[in-house]
């Protein structure tokens, strides 16, 4: 609102770059789509599911705020974890502001201590701790993590700029007029307190463009979390999704447009072929199902997929197929 408080009218813009880090399953991509509104990073309960660092960008009257989304860092076993490791510790030092993220239902353990250390070694880059997943605790242990949180950074010496509870998921079924909470409330609080931290400066992104990730990326992020949910063991990080081709179907009518998808899912041997796969099909056939509606929505057109499963022996160790895949 543009009125004559002169309070309001004199608020700096402000824009920059913001970025979650935590350990494995911390909430981080469900926090960025809370705080986007809209989904744009792939989420599932197993660890290690982000690969990419993907934008969301937050539009308000005061700033504008771009969240990279980054895995959580951990210890390599392959060269793929030591390329996202990397990837990891280059994001934190271009941002404008960390958020760490700390869930509220588990207790603080080493590898919390070894992300706000390495994050306190960033020097002046201002620090807010969340404690993610609120809604899972009651009032009572909500405060005890709070008070947990605050020793942490005494602890490590990570001055944090603000700690704030947030129910990322509370928040995202708000946003689908579901329900309303505490916990979804502060996801905008935090948002606010993100953009405070941020440099002056103008809009870095059109408005209303909520990520400048290409859509083949976000379409490939879309089948690879259909496929990973119910797989189990190693089998989630021996997945790859590379989107071959989108192209609309010739022939159809204005009205009735078809977008044919093109879409290879590596996996690393034989046998993990067959399982996702299933049998008959079935698990393929399901996957694509729920890929498919994901994607007719993110990109507002029906669409026929087209998925092919197929083997790139061992591609994780190996650094022409990492290239080949996008790593
Ligand atoms: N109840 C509850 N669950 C949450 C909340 N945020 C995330 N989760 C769940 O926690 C799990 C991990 O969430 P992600 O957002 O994928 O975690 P991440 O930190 O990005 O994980 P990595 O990509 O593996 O580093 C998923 O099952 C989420 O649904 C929350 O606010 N409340």
């Amino acid at each position: 609102m543009i009125g004559d408080n002169g309070d309001q009218s004199a608020r700096p813009f402000r824009s920059g770059f913001a970025c979650f880090v935590g350990r494995p399953n911390a909430g981080k991509s469900t926090l960025t789509n809370a705080v986007v509104g809209e989904k744009i990073a792939i989420t599932s309960n197993r660890p290690q599911t982000t690969r990419h660092a993907i934008r969301g960008i937050v539009h308000r009257e005061h700033g504008q705020l771009v969240v990279v989304d980054t895995p959580g860092l951990h210890r390599p076993r392959t060269l793929l974890g030591q390329r996202l490791n990397d990837l990891v510790r280059s994001t934190w030092a271009e941002v404008d502001v960390i958020g760490v993220c700390i869930p509220a239902n588990e207790t603080i353990g080493p590898g919390d201590r070894f992300i706000a250390r390495e994050v306190a070694a960033i020097g002046r880059t201002p620090k807010v701790a969340v404690v993610t997943k609120s809604d899972l605790v009651g009032g009572d242990r909500l405060a005890q993590q709070l008070a947990a949180v605050a020793q942490l950074g005494e602890e490590t010496g990570t001055e944090w700029a603000e700690v704030v509870p947030v129910s990322a998921t509370d928040r995202l079924a708000a946003l689908a007029k579901k329900s309303a909470s505490a916990g979804a409330d502060r996801v905008e609080l935090l948002t606010g307190l993100l953009l405070d931290q941020l440099p002056e400066g103008p809009p870095l992104y059109p408005d209303g463009e909520l990520t400048d990730e290409p859509e083949e990326t976000l379409v490939a992020e879309l089948v690879r979390e259909a496929a990973l949910e119910g797989v189990r063991d190693e089998l989630p990080h021996s997945i790859a999704v590379v989107v071959e081709e989108m192209i609309p179907r010739e022939d159809r009518p204005a009205d009735r447009p078809l977008l044919d998808v093109h879409v290879n899912l590596y996996v690393e041997r034989d046998s993990q072929k067959a399982i996702v796969i299933g049998r008959k099909g079935a698990r393929l056939r399901d996957v694509g199902t729920r890929a498919r509606t994901q994607i007719e929505r993110l990109l507002g057109t029906p669409v026929y997929l087209d998925l092919h499963v197929k083997i790139a022996k061992d591609w994780q160790r190996d650094p022409k197929q990492l290239g080949r895949l996008g790593f």
